[in-house]
């Protein structure tokens, strides 16, 4: 892609982003790839089916507007599904938990590449049968890094995956939830390869679209029965990017395999964007089910564990061409401007890659600079949550949160309350009806009616506003 289309792509997403808003283009968009643009066709693609049919379902037109507002001669969006592709790079390089794990035996002898390759092929072929989703070799503990932001959910997903059959279940279910590319997948991932490589366990890894089709495909051919039998059937089941989880049957379903599973005392390991509390569309029993094991969240990469991710990319780069270096001032510079996630790491170090091998010319600062300008984003504020605020507001009134949710109706807490109604409507993306459920299952029009009085008050009583806006200060910074 050249420069050019990477900032025309750039501006785009800027538009999409504007048109739809944060937390729609977060849910929807920002995992999507600009491939190639050819006359009057823009190749797009999005990492699952799902996403595909939803996007062409409801913002087929939009995508393309904002793409003909910045060249009308676009007449046509192709979405495709990247997953295939990526997963259909053979297992060439290093299943490395398999290597990982035999090095951790003090027998552990020297594994030659084609017995590492044809392990990890069988291991994914076995998890194929078992109808499991696509793994990417890449995505071990091995390549996995370490840092502030996921020490927790690394030992935790590490606890379970050296788990051993009838071990005692420590925590049930593990929730890991983080942002777009902070490492979900790739823990998840990780969980299955090493979970497997024991061959004691099955270890089942579904992203929660799979489980969908699985389920309607079972349904539609009348074996759900035998489906559900074969879920039940695991040791271990990994369900990634939840969030996606849609339909009542299907959520009834989920539900039901989740407290066999649990009773039955199997493992079950989840991630998704937004912890339990926040997956709105799924009813109030699985939430509280969600919420009743380890709840881990991966927090941003801070920039140690930027530039250790950078490194582990260039070594693996390196694995495969020789002399690729990349300098250590421009991993620094990497590490210090690209901020957003991991994928944009990995994108980085791929065009370095890219630009250095197709021009035959070494990596310096200034080529950096050039090549992932449109990766450099602004700092995004604050994604602020309505517990957040409930919690600080909360504390400046000196009421309880509960208080904040109840019935009571005392002014020493109903004005709070409106308050952190007020603050839930003007920071956070969150619709009425969504922050009356929040706030102990109120009315919509309650909120509508807390928002008006609050702004109304802001306008006339200083004390307030200041208040308004120390609170808003608190949550902001
Ligand atoms: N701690 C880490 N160590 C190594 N690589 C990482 C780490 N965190 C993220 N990455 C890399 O960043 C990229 C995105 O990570 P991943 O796909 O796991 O994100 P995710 O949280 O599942 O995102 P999404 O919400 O889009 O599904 C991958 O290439 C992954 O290998």
């Amino acid at each position: 892609m050249t420069n050019s289309e990477q900032e025309r792509w750039s501006r785009v997403k800027g538009r999409l982003r504007s048109t739809v808003g944060e937390d729609v283009y977060t849910s929807w968009f920002a995992r999507m790839d600009l491939e190639a643009v050819q006359d009057e066709s823009v190749h797009l693609s999005v990492p699952t089916r799902f996403l595909k049919s939803w996007i062409q379902a409801h913002y087929a037109e939009r995508v393309l507007s904002c793409w003909q507002a910045e060249m009308p001669e676009v007449h046509r969006i192709d979405l495709s599904v990247r997953t295939a592709m990526r997963c259909a790079t053979p297992a060439k390089e290093a299943p490395v938990a398999v290597e990982a794990r035999r090095a951790e035996r003090s027998d552990a002898k020297p594994v030659s590449n084609e017995v590492r390759t044809s392990a990890a092929a069988s291991l994914a072929t076995s998890h194929d049968a078992l109808g499991g989703s696509p793994l990417d070799p890449r995505l071990t503990f091995a390549s996995f890094v370490v840092g502030r932001a996921n020490t927790l959910a690394h030992a935790a997903a590490r606890q379970v995956a050296d788990g051993r059959r009838g071990d005692p279940v420590m925590f049930n279910p593990l929730y890991i939830h983080a942002g777009v590319g902070l490492g979900k997948t790739h823990l998840l991932q990780a969980v299955t390869w090493a979970g497997n490589a024991g061959g004691e366990r099955k270890v089942l890894y579904l992203t929660a679209e799979k489980f969908m089709y699985g389920f309607v495909a079972a349904l539609k051919s009348q074996t759900a029965l035998a489906f559900k039998e074969a879920l039940r059937g695991i040791d271990v089941l990994v369900i990634d990017d939840l969030q996606f989880l849609q339909g009542k049957s299907t959520q009834a379903e989920f539900c039901h395999t989740l407290n066999a599973l649990i009773d039955a005392g199997r493992q079950v390991v989840i991630a998704a964007d937004r912890p339990p509390s926040d997956l709105e569309s799924l009813d109030d029993r699985v939430r509280s089910r969600l919420a009743g094991g380890l709840v881990v969240e991966m927090a941003t990469l801070g920039e140690d564990l930027r530039l250790g991710i950078l490194k582990s990319r260039v070594a693996a780069a390196r694995a495969h061409h020789a002399s690729f270096d990349v300098p250590e001032p421009v991993l620094d510079y990497l590490a210090r401007s690209i901020t957003h996630n991991g994928r944009d790491l990995e994108g980085a170090i791929n065009r370095l890659l890219a630009h250095s091998k197709l021009n035959n010319q070494p990596v310096t600062l200034d080529m950096a600079e050039r090549e992932v300008r449109d990766l450099v984003r602004p700092q995004e504020p604050k994604r602020i949550k309505i517990e957040d605020i409930q919690r600080v507001v909360a504390r400046q009134y000196n009421v309880s949160r509960s208080d904040l949710l109840s019935s009571r109706r005392t002014a020493n807490v109903v004005r709070p309350r409106q308050v952190a109604m007020y603050l839930a409507k003007t920071l956070t993306l969150r619709s009425l009806p969504e922050i009356g459920r929040r706030f102990g299952g109120r009315d919509h029009t309650t909120v509508l009616h807390a928002v008006r009085k609050i702004e109304a008050l802001v306008g006339k009583d200083i004390t307030l506003n200041d208040e308004v806006e120390s609170l808003k200060r608190q949550l902001q910074d």
